[in-house]
């Protein structure tokens, strides 16, 4: 299926300033009527001053900028009700559907969208669309109503039910126009929201009367320009509990090692987050920085030291890391996809126990006390929860943010805090990249100096070696002719670093990036430090622009 992800429409402000706007449904029907906003007479919102948002409002991107580049810098729509709407609250008839996997939080957001709709605007049809995607053609809608979502917020999971695959654009709105629904509310992570652009471009092809609003979920908190997801800090606060677990177990063992698979398909947020917040863990691996296991430098080294040390160590590992070690160590070459086509991973936490456990009967067979390894995958218990409160009042935002939107007559669009502050952002500059650890930046420094982790820089030459002596053990066991261009490259030395430049990650180019940092760096042999700590430096190369996710990263 190909959909144009070109952003909507680019409005060039007064100095330079550049608004990223988002579709309006006057843009395709620039006839239609408009209404005065119900909430004026509300009588909670009526007495609030400033309640309204003005047209011309809108949210910087960056609030971190350089102080001699700060024209043509460029900002998004600022969310919130409008004076004048475009739909009479008695002719909105309004769909919810949940897409993806499961997020702590769901069930919140679709609480809010019914109750705002409800009691702000005095929206009476509001319908639950079961299964994700494919239950508008091949499910009965239910409908939904203050009475029925009052408690779901203290579930996890989602009471319409998700699904993935099964996105048939023209399908859908054909459901959509039967119905005579009119606002599209989806629920969902980048996936989803790329279905609701292509749902939303064919609303307009057909000159329907339909908005398409889109709320960015995802546990992975991948989703770029959005300060963060939701559900996310539940995420991370369950993740402690498992973390805790391991670090009891390892602490009650000699040579204890407490493992724990935490999620994060192609960002290591949630590892990450969750390490920062225990102290307990000696080691974070994710998806953005490839490790290996042997040699100087690696996992075992690493592994080994910390034992040595403090008798017990604490690993954490996103279920993304490590992936291309694996699938070569195993030789498995599957590439299997989910219904929507996301990527089958394999199983880093148990190739990673196998691993640790022969390493260490082979490597000490004379041990006193054998290596004691418990893994812990709390993936799906981690998702499955309700979310916190924190993260119930940003869903209560989000979906008040939303329906303003479209009740307002904006469209495709996905809602989220940028610099704190409630924004419509097209979904093509949402969908366009993906958030990744930013390891140039100081929270990476700052997971680093407290676990003191290897920098893993040697990766790429590691995995060259080992490519090589694979080649030419399988070439000399079958007496093969062996590849020109495997005899003739040397060995590669234990010392020589690794280039930053041309790793790829995920199939996406990586570069080297380096962010200017005051700390000075001195270089001993081929790692770098922190002059006063001793630290290692990460130079790990990460998918992207260095300053792409800048104002996310680290206060
Ligand atoms: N490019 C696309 N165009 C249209 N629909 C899509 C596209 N990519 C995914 N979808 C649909 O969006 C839905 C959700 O996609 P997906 O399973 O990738 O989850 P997601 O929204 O990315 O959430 P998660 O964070 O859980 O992965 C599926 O029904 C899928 O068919
Ligand atoms: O098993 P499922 O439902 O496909 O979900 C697993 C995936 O969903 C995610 O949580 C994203 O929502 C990933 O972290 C994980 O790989
Ligand atoms: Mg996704």
């Amino acid at each position: 299926m190909s959909i144009d992800f070109v952003p909507a429409k680019i409005v060039k402000g007064a100095g330079g300033a550049i608004l990223e706007d988002v579709p309006h449904i006057t843009d395709w029907l620039p006839d239609l009527p408009t209404y005065t906003n119900p909430l004026k007479y509300h009588p909670a919102y009526a007495a609030v001053r400033q309640y309204f948002v003005e047209e011309s409002d809108v949210v910087a991107k960056d609030v971190v900028v350089n102080v001699n580049r700060t024209s043509g810098a460029t900002y998004f729509r600022r969310a919130g009700p409008r004076d004048k709407i475009y739909f009479k609250p008695e002719d909105v008839k309004a769909c919810i559907v949940t897409c993806g996997g499961l997020c702590p939080g769901l069930n919140t957001v679709i609480r809010e969208i019914v109750c705002g709709l409800w009691t702000q605007y005095g929206v009476r049809e509001i319908f639950g669309i079961i299964g994700g995607y494919r239950g508008f053609y091949c499910r009965n809608t239910i409908d939904l109503n203050p009475k029925v979502v009052n408690d779901i917020h203290k579930r996890g999971g989602t009471i319409l039910c998700t699904s993935r695959g099964g996105h048939e654009t023209s399908k859908i709105v054909d459901s959509i126009e039967d119905r005579g629904i009119n606002q599209v509310y989806i629920i969902g992570g980048d996936g989803t929201q790329k279905g609701a652009w292509a749902i939303h471009k064919e609303c307009v092809k057909r000159n329907l009367e339909v908005v398409v609003a889109g709320i960015p979920k995802t546990i992975d908190n991948d989703i770029d320009i959005i300060d963060k997801s939701f559900g996310f800090d539940t995420a991370v606060e369950e993740a402690q509990r498992a973390i805790n677990a391991a670090h009891v177990e390892a602490c009650s063992a000699q040579n204890g090692i407490g493992l724990v698979k935490l999620m994060g398909r192609y960002s290591g947020y949630i590892a990450m987050y969750a390490t920062l917040a225990s102290r307990d863990v000696d080691l974070c691996l994710i998806p953005e920085v490839p490790f290996y296991l042997e040699g100087p430098g690696g996992l075992y080294e690493f592994v080994d030291q910390r034992l040595h040390e403090s008798g017990h160590m604490v690993i954490v590992v996103a279920e993304g890391a490590g992936q291309e070690l694996i699938a070569e160590s195993m030789g498995s070459h599957d590439n299997l996809v989910d219904p929507s086509g996301n990527p089958l991973l394999l199983d880093v936490g148990l190739w990673l126990s196998q691993n640790l456990k022969s390493y260490f009967a082979k490597a000490h067979p004379t041990y006193k006390e054998p290596l004691t390894l418990k893994y812990i995958d709390p993936t799906y218990m981690v998702r499955a929860i309700p979310s916190n409160a924190s993260d119930n009042v940003y869903c209560t935002l989000l979906a008040h943010s939303a329906i303003h939107g479209a009740m307002a007559g904006y469209c495709g669009f996905t809602v989220g805090p940028v610099n704190n502050r409630h924004c419509y952002i097209p979904i093509p500059r949402v969908v366009s990249t993906q958030r990744h650890v930013n390891v140039a930046d100081r929270m990476w420094a700052r997971l680093l100096s407290g676990t003191n982790q290897p920098d893993f820089l040697r990766y790429k030459v590691v995995m060259e070696e080992r490519r090589r002596t694979k080649a030419l053990k399988q070439a000399e066991s079958k007496e093969e002719h062996v590849p020109k261009q495997i005899l003739k490259s040397p060995p590669v030395s234990p010392s020589q670093t690794c280039p930053l430049t041309d790793v790829d990650i995920n199939g996406s180019n990586v570069t080297k990036q380096m962010k200017d940092d005051s700390t000075a760096r001195i270089s001993t042999g081929d790692r770098q430090f922190f002059p006063a700590t001793g630290y290692p430096l990460v130079t790990s190369p990460v998918p992207g622009d260095p300053t792409a996710n800048f104002n996310q990263e680290t206060p």
